[in-house]
């Protein structure tokens, strides 16, 4: 099971509703990108699904002309995606492709293998561990994560098998409590290959889920979000109603 507590503590920043969540996630990660080419680097991101994930994308592209980030030179990947067909909206890739990466001329986006590439989920997992093998970095930049009511981050559930996979990259989920039940994962010694970890929630449902995640004890098997640190810093990104319980 992940240990991260001896990387540095969260922090936590709060904006009043979750229009100005995401456009200051949007505005923060927009910088970052900017950073990273500027020092020479071509930046890798872990992007995430979700509603409050599928705003910061459209802010993100509403922000972009004025930042000076070259898409070409930004990497993507998915902290988690749903094995279904490839233009299902059930995909966390769909609305971000249509919404940011394909407005934004990404061209270096890693997406999961959907049901029209492999036979099953195993081998979707295995694709995607290949492809993170081959192009992955030694660390990412950024891992974006949404968070579930139940504290779940990317597709990994409280008190699943899935939470103590160890030595691989990425797992594959055959019984997810939320729908669709098929997904993969990266695992967690993945996500925390990182120098940053954002978390992102808005809404008075994410609240409890909030604060098991910040509190002072507890496990990452009730709470897969505590799970996950950056090397350099984790930051939960909260609108007034989620960080309402903290
Ligand atoms: O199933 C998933 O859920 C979480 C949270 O989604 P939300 O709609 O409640 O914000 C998401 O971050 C994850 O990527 C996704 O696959």
């Amino acid at each position: 099971m992940a240990d991260v507590s001896h990387r540095p503590e969260p922090l936590v920043e709060v904006q009043p509703d979750a229009a100005a969540l995401a456009t200051a996630v949007a505005g923060e990660l927009l910088n970052r990108l900017a950073d990273a080419q500027a020092e020479g680097r071509v930046p890798q991101v872990v992007l995430t699904g979700g509603t409050i994930a599928t705003e910061v994308h459209r802010q993100v592209a509403r922000l972009a002309a004025g930042a000076d980030v070259d898409w070409t030179r930004v990497v993507l990947w998915w902290g988690d995606e749903r094995f279904v067909a490839p233009d299902s909206e059930e995909r966390n890739a769909v609305p971000a492709v249509a919404d940011l990466l394909g407005p934004l001329g990404a061209t270096q986006v890693h997406q999961v293998p959907s049901t029209q590439d492999v036979s099953d989920v195993a081998a979707a997992a295995t694709g995607y561990a290949e492809s993170l093998a081959a192009h992955g970095p030694d660390r990412f930049d950024v891992v974006m994560l949404g968070i579930g009511p139940d504290a779940h981050v990317a597709s990994l559930f409280p008190g699943h098998d899935a939470l103590a996979t160890t030595g691989q990259a990425t797992v594959a989920v055959t019984d997810s409590p939320k729908p669709p039940p098929e997904r993969v994962s990266l695992t967690f010694d993945t996500l925390n290959r990182t120098r940053s970890v954002w978390v992102v929630a808005s809404g008075e449902g994410k609240a409890e889920a909030v604060a098991a995640g910040l509190a002072p004890e507890g496990t990452v098997t009730a709470t897969p979000a505590r799970g996950v640190r950056g090397e350099d810093e984790t930051i939960w990104f909260l609108d007034t109603a989620a960080a309402s319980l903290t």
